[in-house]
């Protein structure tokens, strides 16, 4: 496994890659970013591209500009050896592991999320938070130039606008979006559970809880949207919830369920932990 700190470096590196490889014929590029601390969620992503690609680029990179002030960027789990060791395990090609002053000049050009459906949900607590990802997975996608990339539908809304982007800016990346990945009891796995203390996590299983409820009700013949909410709540209780919503597949409010268009998404606080899951039916 190749490990490349620099866009430039990285670029010359894929321009060179098949003489230096001794690679021939079309080959595909499946790219995986995350901001490092790399569990299964993690490993499932890197495992779809790499079944389905030549090269696999990870890159790890805990991205300031989707931080809000006050958020925890300082102490953001950072892993740096273990996930190298992660990379090489799961075959991946190219790690790519830059720092903020090779991704970012001090006066930029930036992308911003959509008014409607970047401010609401995730945005309504964190408002400029997408307007960083949006920024960064189009410098990363531009340093990269890959034939398809990977996101997990744990963040939900993250993989819509990302999608809603490519397809906006006319980009050529295919989105290919990844089952979330769960604990045994449930739990959908993410960096932050480290967070939690004992307690903590066995209060986040309402989480998982809740859309499984709500995913029980759907199954018995109940499609009425404030009623599965209602529930959700009081199972959620006394969590303090950031949110609870069931919408369309384009993010839009629906009064009653429709299978195959439909996502519940549930965002609470456990302790100081902002955590999110959601179920796509
Ligand atoms: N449990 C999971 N299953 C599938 N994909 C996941 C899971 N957790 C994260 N991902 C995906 O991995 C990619 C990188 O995410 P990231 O590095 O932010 O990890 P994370 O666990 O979501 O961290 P955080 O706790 O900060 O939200 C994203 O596309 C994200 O959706
Ligand atoms: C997409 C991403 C890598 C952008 O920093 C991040 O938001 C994440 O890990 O989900
Ligand atoms: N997986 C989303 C990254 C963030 O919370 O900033």
């Amino acid at each position: 496994m190749k490990i490349i700190s620099t866009p430039l470096e990285l670029k010359e590196y894929l321009k060179n890659y098949d003489k230096t490889v001794g690679f021939q014929g079309n080959r595909s590029v499946g790219f995986v970013p995350t901001m490092g601390a790399l569990h299964e969620g993690h490993i499932t992503l890197i495992k779809e591209a790499r079944k389905a690609n030549e090269i696999v680029i990870v890159s790890i990179f805990v991205n300031p500009t989707q931080f809000l002030k006050g958020e925890d960027l300082d102490k953001y789990p950072r892993k740096d050896e273990a996930d190298k060791k992660i990379c090489e395990l799961s075959g991946v090609d190219i790690l790519f592991f830059p720092n903020a002053t090779d991704i970012y000049d001090s006066d930029e050009v930036s992308i911003l999320a959509p008014n409607v459906r970047g401010f609401v949900l995730e945005g309504t607590s964190r408002p400029s938070h997408f307007n960083g990802v949006l920024t960064v997975v189009m410098k990363l996608l531009n340093i990269v130039n890959p034939t398809k990339a990977y996101f997990g539908k744990k963040d939900a809304q993250q993989l819509n606008l990302i999608s809603l982007m490519v397809k906006q800016f006319f980009m050529s990346v295919e989105i290919v979006a990844v089952d979330t990945v769960r604990e045994n009891d449930g739990l959908a796995l993410s960096s932050r559970n480290v967070y939690l203390s004992k307690e903590e996590r066995k209060e986040a299983l309402k989480i998982s809880s809740s859309l499984h409820i709500a995913a029980k009700m759907l199954s018995s013949g109940i499609v009425d949207v404030k009623e599965i909410i209602k529930k959700m709540r009081e199972i959620l209780s006394p969590l303090e919830i950031s949110y609870v919503e069931i919408l369309n597949r384009d993010f839009e409010i629906i009064k009653e369920v429709e299978i195959g268009n439909t996502v519940i998404l549930v965002e609470a606080k456990v302790g100081n932990t902002r955590l999110l899951d959601n179920i796509w039916l």
